[in-house]
């Protein structure tokens, strides 16, 4: 059976690493350089970098030159969100050399677009379902989307890769995933999943683990990391076992 993936996260917002509660603007907790934070995960094993543009997914200027040069100093696989929504953000995204896109807001908005470039870049697009309930979430998680699972039969069927689950509700709150939500759209979906949102310890982690022969690829790992409930290696060693 394949390992767990682990991605952890570094959500940048006015040029710092932050972590927000729910996602919710104005309750960030700032953990410094971002570049710092990617170099630390890098260094500690880590084999994936989630790597989040909260100012272009807020609508509130972008870090695209920082994000750039975060994405560009690492030797890991690389995933990039926020604020990818037409063809000059996808082409930015894609030329830091990252490994993937998450798609949020655009895969809601503009579902022709998001169409044409899973055709052109296949498992390069992921699209990033942001969850309330199982209501999607766009612009910085603000407006409300549509129904989590129309999108992803609509996405399914226009040869989607990979889908990135986030329940808002968990988000920043170290309150556990909602593994319910990870089993229902594994059920949904041929394509893996992602894990996002909630993680606070090693035993939610091994939880996560336990759902990939449904279909759940990887975990994403924010405040757990930064509020050291755990360390990064010892999040590696927990998902190998
Ligand atoms: O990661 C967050 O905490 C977050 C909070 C609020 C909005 C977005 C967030 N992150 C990721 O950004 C993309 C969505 O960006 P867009 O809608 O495509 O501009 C998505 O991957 C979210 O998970």
């Amino acid at each position: 059976m394949p390992k767990l993936e682990l991605l952890p996260a570094v959500d940048v917002r006015d040029g710092q690493a932050v972590r927000l509660v729910h996602g919710e603007s104005g309750s960030e907790t700032s953990y410094g350089s971002p570049l710092e934070a990617a170099l630390a995960w890098q260094r500690a094993g880590a084999e994936w970098l989630h790597l989040v543009d909260l100012d272009a997914a807020f609508g509130t200027g972008d870090n695209r030159a920082l994000i750039a040069e975060v994405a560009g100093a690492m030797d890991i696989k690389v995933e990039l969100s926020g604020g990818i929504r037409d063809d000059a953000s996808l082409a930015a995204a894609l030329a830091t050399g990252c490994r993937r896109v998450n798609l949020g807001t655009a895969a809601l908005e503009t579902p022709e677009w998001v169409a044409k470039v899973i055709a052109e870049h296949g498992d390069q697009i992921a699209v990033g379902l942001d969850v309330r309930g199982t209501t999607l979430r766009g612009r910085g998680w603000t407006r409300d989307g549509g129904d989590l699972y129309e999108t992803l039969a609509r996405l399914d069927s226009e040869g989607c890769a990979r889908y990135v689950v986030t329940d808002i509700a968990k988000d920043g709150t170290l309150q556990g995933p909602n593994l319910e939500l990870l089993k229902n759209v594994c059920a949904a979906t041929d394509q893996p999943v992602v894990a996002s949102g909630g993680v606070s310890s090693l035993d939610d982690l091994r939880a996560i683990s336990s759902l990939v022969p449904e279909g759940v690829e990887g975990a994403i790992v924010g405040k757990a990391l930064y509020a050291k409930a755990f360390t990064l290696e010892e999040a590696l060693k927990a998902v190998a076992a």
